[in-house]
């Protein structure tokens, strides 16, 4: 096994405010791997932390064999970044853009690189066309091809698909995977759970920590939630009065269905009890993504943010 980053202790903080704190992760090479955790929890910061962008305030290791972070121009130069917000020239076209931003990593064949780029994303066609004028789904296409037209080692994708529709965002996808497949490790942020699906595996991170890592099957089991599924007329309407009973630490809709959560089996079953009955209908399913993800929030939550 290649490990394409291998990074021990990484921690940033602004100010007096800790924004990554003590994160080490290992990442296998060709995997794409997906970097979650609500607002403000420390993925940008810790992607721009790995490419070379920000300096680490502690932190060190491998990353593409290179010594992190002593070796941040040349892991750079290997690297390519999606920020999270479109960054390139609206009033170029996308050949235009590309052809700049073959000229700023000082690629041999300009020319060459950018119709190379053009067939690899999809964008001949649209080769003249303002990038301005694109929809959402083709300015990301376009930024990816900006990201990946110097043939990097890594892609550190932020947030990629924000705001795409569900087609693009399934299209962009399968172009991750092609990339990963030629062996290109990704690490991508993102807030969808079905593109957490997607991923090889998940990194979750909350207030700097990160405090969930494996497959998504195995980030599920390690969680321990127990969940049950009531169906029936409206038992969505259930949700308030059973999350106030002991036992029960999440209760969330489901359209017209309800989950319940809880990591104790018994205290869970017995919450329940009383309205295992006519015209409901409960079977336990398999937590989803979601429910672990909100319970892990739930847990690691500071103690003044339980209390309110
Ligand atoms: N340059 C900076 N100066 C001061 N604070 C910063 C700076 N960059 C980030 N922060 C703070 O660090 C914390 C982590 O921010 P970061 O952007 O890494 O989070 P994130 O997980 O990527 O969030 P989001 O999902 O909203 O993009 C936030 O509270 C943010 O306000």
């Amino acid at each position: 096994m290649t490990l394409a980053i291998d990074v021990e202790g990484l921690s940033k903080s602004f100010g007096t405010f800790k924004a990554v704190d003590n994160i080490s992760l290992q990442i296998e090479q060709g995997h794409i791997t997906g970097f979650l955790g609500p607002n403000g929890s420390g993925k940008t910061t810790s992607l721009r932390m790995l490419c070379g962008l920000l300096t680490p305030d502690t932190g060190h290791g491998q990353v593409l064999g290179l010594e992190f972070p002593r070796e941040a121009e040349a892991i750079k130069r290997q690297t390519g970044y999606m920020t999270q917000r479109f960054s390139l020239y609206e009033d170029l076209t996308i050949e235009e853009n590309l052809t700049f931003i073959a000229r700023v990593y000082r690629l041999a064949h300009v020319q060459d690189s950018v119709d190379q780029t053009l067939e690899r994303l999809g964008l001949t066609k649209r080769r003249k066309q303002l990038a301005g004028q694109l929809s959402g789904g083709w300015k990301q296409r376009l930024a990816l091809a900006a990201a990946v037209m110097h043939d990097p080692k890594l892609l550190l994708l932020d947030e990629p698909t924000a705001g795409v529709d569900p087609q693009a965002r399934r299209d962009f996808w399968d172009r991750i995977h092609g990339l990963a497949d030629e062996g290109m490790t990704v690490l991508v942020s993102t807030h969808y759970m079905d593109e957490a699906e997607r991923c090889h595996e998940i990194a979750y991170i909350f207030n700097g920590h990160l405090i969930a890592r494996g497959t998504a099957d195995q980030v599920i089991a390690e969680s321990r939630l127990v969940t049950f599924e009531a169906e029936g007329p409206r038992a969505d309407r259930l949700a308030r009065e059973l999350a106030a009973r002991p036992g029960v630490e999440m209760a969330a809709p489901f359209g017209e269905a309800l989950h319940v959560s809880g990591t104790d089996r018994a205290a869970l079953e017995a919450a329940i009890q009383s309205y295992r009955r006519e015209p409901y209908r409960w079977t336990e399913v398999q937590p989803t993504l979601e429910d672990v993800f909100i319970n892990l929030m739930r847990v690691h939550a500071p103690a003044e943010v339980k209390a309110a």
